[in-house]
């Protein structure tokens, strides 16, 4: 059980509370801008793994946009919507079953189990967001005690979601590899061991939604995330400068590139910046899986996309230090990986 216990993102939201708490204001350079932007009628690239032609589209949607859906992936509906359905079941308990399984906040901000805030530093805004994160990968830390045993069939689902993601994720991560010409595993041996985690993220109801952020603007640390929601909506990706809101499509899988490929990929491939906005009316869903290096992997650009036009981008980095300078300065609004940079 936490001792300081932060309050929970939906207690405030059941509670009623009709104004934003403070420490939710969003300065207002990072408030979510109006919807009608025009750039607002672009969309998501839709890459259609069952064609022969998918490692063509997944070039142009990785140079282009750093995240696409993928469709016709093979992962049975059953399993995403039974994932969904676990979440849900998990979030709409009473709070008193929840936090037994509550993060154990001496463990660090990633510690595993049922959480709402990501940053361990005291002064950054709190996103608009409860969670449950998972270990899932490898198996030596999956845990399924450390998960709700309150809901039937959660871990049993939870330990089907985590292997069918991972398959996907290795495939995607071979196509991904080949559309750069690279060796078909080489960008899953630059990971080396799959480190794993699922995170359900939760996203209530918010009194003042033009004020808050469900999720601040980050990109994710590992190497791919495969994500997926329900059909309210929420997500958005940068492009060009842009906040581009990315459209629920039923029974797809959102892919989204993660920083190590890009260093691995000597920026060939850029990680996707998102974020999540809230609303007042709907609560969200969102399930995403990270597929992650080791703490001790050193990750380092492939030389076969290192030339003199196209010089060393990013030094080599051991997954584990990168991970810690993301968790004790926050993202700010910035990419961690742009610390890395080699001046040119
Ligand atoms: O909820 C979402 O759509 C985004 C979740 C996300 O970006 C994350 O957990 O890293
Ligand atoms: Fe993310």
């Amino acid at each position: 059980m936490e001792t300081a216990s932060p309050a929970r993102v939906q207690a405030l939201a059941e509670a009623g509370v009709p104004h934003l708490p403070p420490q939710y204001v969003q300065p207002p350079e990072h408030r979510p801008a109006p919807s009608s932007h025009p750039a607002a009628a672009l969309s998501i690239p839709v890459v259609d793994l069952s064609f022969a032609s998918a490692a063509d589209a997944v070039r142009a949607a990785c140079e282009d946009w750093g995240a696409f859906h993928v469709i016709g992936h093979g992962v049975p509906v059953e399993i995403l919507d039974a994932m969904r359905g676990a979440g849900l079941a998990f979030f709409r308990s009473p709070m008193e079953d929840k936090l037994r399984f509550a993060c154990d906040p001496a463990r660090g901000a990633a510690a595993e189990g049922y959480g709402s805030r990501m940053l361990a530093n005291d002064d950054s805004v709190l996103d608009w967001r409860d969670y449950f994160d998972h270990h899932t990968l490898p198996e030596s830390r999956r845990n399924p005690s450390n998960w709700p045993d309150f809901v039937p069939g959660y871990r049993e689902t939870i330990v089907k979601y985590s292997n069918s993601m991972k398959d996907l994720a290795q495939r995607l991560l071979q196509i991904i590899s080949e559309s750069l010409n690279l060796p078909p595993s080489y960008i899953e041996e630059a990971v080396g061991e799959v480190y794993q985690n699922i995170t359900i993220s939760y996203y209530s109801p918010c009194p003042q939604p033009d004020l808050a952020l469900g999720l601040q603007s980050h990109s994710d640390m590992g190497a791919i995330t495969l994500l997926i929601q329900d059909g309210v909506g929420g997500l958005e990706v940068m492009k060009d400068g842009m906040w581009i809101p990315v459209a629920p499509l039923p029974d797809a899988v959102l892919v989204i590139l993660a920083d190590q490929t890009e260093i691995i990929t000597n920026g060939r491939y850029k990680s996707s910046v998102h974020r999540a906005v809230v609303n007042a009316e709907r609560a969200r869903l969102s399930v995403a899986t990270f597929y992650d290096p080791s703490k001790s992997r050193k990750i380092c650009t492939t030389p076969l996309l290192v030339s003199r036009d196209e010089p060393q981008k990013y030094r080599d980095i051991v997954y584990g230090d990168y991970v810690s300078s993301w968790y004790s300065k926050g993202p700010k609004g910035k990419r961690n990986i742009d610390a890395l940079l080699i001046q040119q």
